[in-house]
């Protein structure tokens, strides 16, 4: 009964053969293409070589440290940081070289140069296309031009109503949530889509009925799916990720987002013809500040507008802090008004870039805010003192008094500001920076040059935990960013926001955006947490988040009249 047939036999020779031709072919094809690639790669790997960095084996180099989960990579990855102030690591083939100093990064983010994405940016290709969180070039150039001054003070001043209205909404949906432990990113979350639909957009989320809803939620998904494709090492490869279910989920998902962008901007289109600019978003009277109504001329005199108040280090210029007089009437204009002006009035910019242009804002606004918001939030709760601080401010800037926050309110909430800076050093939205170099980089900390072809990686993360720029540098300690303690600092050791010609165009947008809503919630709640900030579980993805949960507890601060 063992016996095989004779046809059996022949089957099973067969295969034991090919499986060692199949063997005997790939070993020196692998010796070979190794051989091949350490020769083409001569340059880049003499370099690498006097660049510090963990051991690695042969051919996969150091890729088990980025095997794991998000938390276990990234803790693997800032344990290197001890060890190396600059790092290099290799990915099988791929070189990445991480580095934390100043002095390197800005090196790099002052260059106009060095302005091309990381290859892993390619994964929102699908999503956002060309627009301008991956494009590069003269495209990304003239775009950048266009979007910028969308995003000056005096742009922003005229959302400010509307940041107050969706705030207000927010605490009404928050009040649910008294005496329960519940994730407070969920509410950051679908509050900052909202607002970017009604200040970016232009569009009023109520109008949009479902159809918001559903593009919030999507949005909020595709960036889970993002976040699973950096850190799952098979979902990497196009071909793979196609066809797992992730690959189809990512279809109807964009489905949804690109459709509800599509209408908008038909929408919108068709509003411009017809002479109507700006947000149609409604108001209602009780969030309506009295700044908006004011003539000009009565208008608070102002302060200091750009520097640290929004978001950038002292004397750091880039084009977002030209004097926001200089932007002509003309150009202030919410976002997508500006871009549909510009297509009309001969500027190349075709209906397919518009529409990537809003998928890009509408990503990089959206999760971001999200994350800032959300750990400001842990951190009054891990810091009732500090706390306390933030509520005797908003008291002496509101007394007893509901009303909505105004443009001068928000510059006089300058320890809520310290605070909300000081969430963004030790918690960056955005903990790392990747570029691709087309060219060799010398450095500036050491003797060491970085070769054209390696990914480098901005450990922002690290850059802003250095016990030689920040004294204790794991303490939540708002003082940090006492005009005194700020102004010797190098400036490129605070980056949340990047900086150079690469920084965000948003900077100034989130910085007022998150002083009305974290105040308007900090004016109407006490944040207790039951988890110490010790105890927060990192995790690393495109965007740093809390792999626990942002967990908090509200309890109402005075009752409402
Ligand atoms: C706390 C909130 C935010 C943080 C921490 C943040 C951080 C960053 C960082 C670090 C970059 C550079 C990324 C890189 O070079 O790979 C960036 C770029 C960008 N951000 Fe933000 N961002 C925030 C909010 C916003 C908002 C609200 C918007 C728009 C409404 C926005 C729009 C953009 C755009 C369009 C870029 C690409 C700029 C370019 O490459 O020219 N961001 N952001």
């Amino acid at each position: 009964m063992l016996e095989l047939s004779g046809k059996q036999r022949l089957t099973s020779n067969t295969d034991i053969s090919a499986t060692n031709i199949f063997y005997f072919l790939l070993i020196p094809a692998i010796i070979l293409w190794y051989v091949y690639w350490r020769l083409s790669r001569r340059h880049m790997i003499k370099l690498a070589s006097k660049i510090p960095g963990p051991k690695g084996y042969p051919v996969i180099g150091n890729l088990l440290d980025f095997a794991g989960s998000s938390c276990d990579i990234f803790k693997a990855v800032y344990a290197y940081s001890f060890k190396f102030d600059i790092a290099r690591t290799w990915i099988g083939p791929k070189l990445l070289v991480f580095l934390t100093d100043p002095r390197d990064v800005e090196v790099i983010l002052s260059s106009h140069v060095h302005i091309d994405k990381a290859s892993e940016y390619r994964f929102f290709r699908p999503w956002l296309g060309n627009g301008l969180l991956i494009s590069t070039g003269s495209v990304w150039k003239s775009h950048r031009k266009l979007i910028a001054p969308t995003f000056h003070l005096n742009v922003l001043k005229g959302f400010i109503d509307l940041f107050n209205a969706n705030s207000r909404a927010t605490v009404e949906k928050l009040r649910k949530e008294y005496g329960k432990t519940f994730d407070c990113h969920d509410y950051m979350s679908e509050a900052t889509v909202e607002i970017l639909l009604e200040t970016a957009m232009g569009v009023s989320k109520n109008t949009q009925d479902q159809s918001g809803y559903d593009y919030a939620m999507a949005v909020m998904k595709m960036c889970d799916i993002l976040h699973l494709r950096h850190t799952k090492l098979w979902l990497r490869p196009d071909w793979l990720f196609n066809l797992s279910k992730y690959g189809k989920i990512q279809e109807t998902l964009l489905n949804t987002i690109h459709s509800l962008t599509r209408k908008v901007l038909k929408s919108k289109k068709e509003a411009f013809v017809n002479g109507v600019r700006g947000s149609i978003a409604e108001v209602p009277q009780e969030a309506i500040t009295s700044e908006s109504v004011e003539p000009e001329s009565k208008k608070p005199e102002q302060h200091q507008e750009g520097g640290v108040i929004f978001g950038q280090s002292v004397g750091i210029k880039d084009d977002l802090d030209v004097d926001d007089n200089d932007v002509g009437e003309k150009k202030r204009m919410a976002f997508l008004d500006l871009m549909l002006e510009a297509s009309r009035n001969g500027f190349i910019i075709t209906d397919e870039e518009i529409k990537q242009q809003v998928d890009t804002i509408m990503f990089e606004g959206h999760d971001t805010t999200a994350a800032a918001s959300s750990f400001f939030l842990c951190l009054m709760g891990t810091h009732p003192e500090i706390q306390a601080r933030v509520h005797k401010e908003m008291d002496t800037i509101f007394g007893n008094s509901d009303r909505p926050a105004t443009f001068a309110d928000t510059l006089e909430m300058k320890y809520l500001e310290r605070c909300l800076l000081e969430a963004l050093r030790l918690y960056p939205p955005v903990p790392i920076i990747a570029r691709k170099l087309n060219q060799d980089v010398k450095l500036v900390s050491g003797d060491y040059t970085l070769p054209a072809g390696c990914t480098l990686v901005i450990g922002t993360f690290k850059v802003h935990r250095r016990a030689d720029i920040y004294p204790n540098p794991d303490v939540y300690d708002p003082d940090n960013f006492l005009p005194e303690r700020s102004a010797n600092r190098h400036y490129y050791s605070f980056i949340p926001f990047s900086a150079g010609p690469r920084s965000c165009v948003g900077r100034k947008y989130a910085m007022l955006k998150l002083k009305v809503l974290l105040s308007t919630i900090m004016r109407n709640f006490v944040v207790k947490s039951d988890i110490p900030e010790s105890e927060f579980k990192l995790q690393a993805d495109i965007i740093l988040k809390r792999g626990d949960g942002f967990k908090v507890r509200l309890e109402p601060r005075k009752t409402k009249q």
